[in-house]
C-alpha cells in the first residue's frame, strides 16, 4: 500500500508567525525540513500537506501568493532529489462554517480520497491542537512536533496516543529507519 504521510505546513515545514505568513519572502523553511521531506520522498513516502490558510479569507494575501509559496517548497525539495505530493489548503475563516478548516478532517479526507488510501493509522504531523484533533477525528495517527506552536501545544490536553517529536527531521528519521 502507498506509504502516505500528511504534514501541516506552518510551524512544521516553515517558520510560523502570529502575523501570518503573507509572502514568499516570509515563507522560510525550518532547519532540516526540506531535507526531511526529500529523504522521505526518496525512501518511497508520498508526502502530502493539509494547511489552514485563513489569511486568504482575512485578505492578508491571495491565492497566487499562496501558490507561489508552494511552488517554492516544491522547487527546494526537488533540488534535494525529492518531491512534494498533493497540497490541500483551507482558504476560509473561522466563522465561514466550511468542512475543510482544521480541526475538521475535511482536508485529510480529500488527500486520502486522492490517493485512494484509508486514513486509519496515517501519520498527520502538526504543531497545533487542531491538527491533532483533525487526525483523531478520522482515526489517523496524531503526531506533534515541538517547532512552531508545538511547545505551547504540548502543554495542552492532547488526544490520547499523540506521538511527540522534536521536529520534522526526527519524524522522518523514525519513519525511514523503522
Ligand atoms: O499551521 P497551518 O494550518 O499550516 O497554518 C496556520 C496559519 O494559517 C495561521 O493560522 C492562524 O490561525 P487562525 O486561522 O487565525 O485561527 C494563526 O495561528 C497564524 O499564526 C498561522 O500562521
Ligand atoms: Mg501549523
Ligand atoms: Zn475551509
Amino acid at each position: 500500500m502507498l506509504k502516505l504521510l500528511i504534514l501541516d505546513r506552518d510551524g512544521v515545514i516553515n517558520y510560523d508567525s502570529d502575523a501570518y505568513i503573507k509572502s514568499v519572502a516570509e515563507w522560510i523553511p525550518l532547519p532540516g525540513s526540506i531535507e526531511a521531506i526529500a529523504q522521505l520522498s526518496k525512501a518511497g513516502w508520498t508526502v502530502a500537506i493539509a494547511t489552514n490558510q485563513s489569511g486568504i479569507a482575512r485578505g492578508y494575501y491571495d491565492i497566487a501568493t499562496l501558490d507561489a509559496m508552494h511552488a517554492r517548497l516544491r522547487t527546494l525539495v526537488a533540488e534535494q532529489g525529492g518531491e512534494v505530493g498533493l497540497v490541500v489548503y483551507c482558504p476560509h475563516g473561522p466563522d465561514d462554517g466550511c468542512d475543510c478548516r482544521k480541526p475538521k478532517p475535511g482536508m485529510l479526507k480529500i488527500i486520502a480520497e486522492h490517493y485512494k488510501v484509508p486514513l486509519a493509522g496515517i501519520w498527520f504531523v502538526g504543531d497545533s491542537l487542531g491538527d491533532l484533533e483533525a487526525a483523531k477525528a478520522v482515526d489517523s495517527q496524531p503526531v506533534l512536533v515541538k517547532t512552531g506552536k508545538g511547545e505551547k501545544t504540548q502543554a495542552k490536553n492532547l488526544p490520547v496516543g499523540t506521538l511527540i517529536f522534536d521536529d520534522l527531521a526526527a519524524v522522518a528519521a523514525e519513519l525511514i529507519n523503522n
